[in-house]
């Protein structure tokens, strides 16, 4: 895990999840994109191995930075009015059955990613949580099978569990983040674990209210 990837601080983008909330309770679909993308700077520093998983999250990435810059860009602001603006003029597709008119909505791909914040909330808790000598893999799968592994291929499946046996210990993980000791990062996770988890409680209920959780 050396060069430049390293050369930044998790705290800074797991805390950048705060600066995605307006004091209404919007998500500002600017910031969860900058949240994103330290998020994947982060998981390109674990090393090649997980390069197939930040390929589909930077993929995702771009499909709401076009969004952002197309000449509907107002209605992108944050994950409300986009819900707003795709559900009210037809432009998501709500079903299997429908022939795939929209693969690339804002409200479709945003959900994808919304499931990996799940995984995400589920993993920094467990790691926050756990003994010295838990297993990150062990922590990984079993947050990951608790939320993404459902919507996953059997193909993906088998590809991630390889991919979690390269995870580094729990101690250089937790050094990994350069927030100082291991001590020092369980301490910061405790702090910035509740913007990604109001964040994530936010975005699924607006999606729950609309019946948008099981977008194909
Ligand atoms: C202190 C610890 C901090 C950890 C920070 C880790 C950085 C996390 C960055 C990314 C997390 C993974 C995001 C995964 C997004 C998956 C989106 C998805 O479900 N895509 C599938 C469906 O898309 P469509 O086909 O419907 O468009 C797609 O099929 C998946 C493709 C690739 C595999 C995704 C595997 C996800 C594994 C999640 C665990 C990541 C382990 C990272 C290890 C730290």
């Amino acid at each position: 895990m050396d060069g430049p990837e390293t050369d930044f601080n998790l705290k800074v983008v797991l805390v950048s999840f705060k600066q995605c909330l307006t004091e209404e309770g919007e998500v500002l679909l600017d910031h969860y994109i900058a949240s994103w993308k330290g998020l994947v700077r982060f998981l390109n520093s674990l090393g090649a191995v997980f390069s197939f998983i930040s390929k589909d999250v930077v993929s995702k990435l771009q499909i709401m930075e076009h969004l952002r810059k197309s000449p509907q860009y107002e209605h992108y602001t944050s994950l409300q009015s986009m819900v707003a603006y795709e559900v009210g003029n037809k432009l998501v597709d709500i079903d299997r059955s429908s022939r795939s008119r929209y693969p690339n909505s804002g409200c479709r791909t945003v959900l994808r990613l919304h499931r990996a914040l799940h995984w995400l909330r589920l993993f920094l808790e467990g790691l926050r949580t756990s003994p010295e000598d838990a297993r990150t893999s062990t922590l990984c799968s079993d947050a990951y099978n608790a939320t993404l592994a459902a919507y996953h291929s059997w193909i993906i499946r088998q590809a991630v569990t390889v991919a979690f046996c390269a995870l580094p210990t729990r101690k250089v993980f937790l050094e990994a983040m350069n927030v100082g000791s291991s001590e020092q990062a369980v301490e910061m996770l405790g702090e910035a674990l509740p913007f990604i988890e109001h964040v994530y409680d936010i975005s699924q209920k607006l999606y729950a209210e609309h019946s948008l959780l099981d977008l194909p």
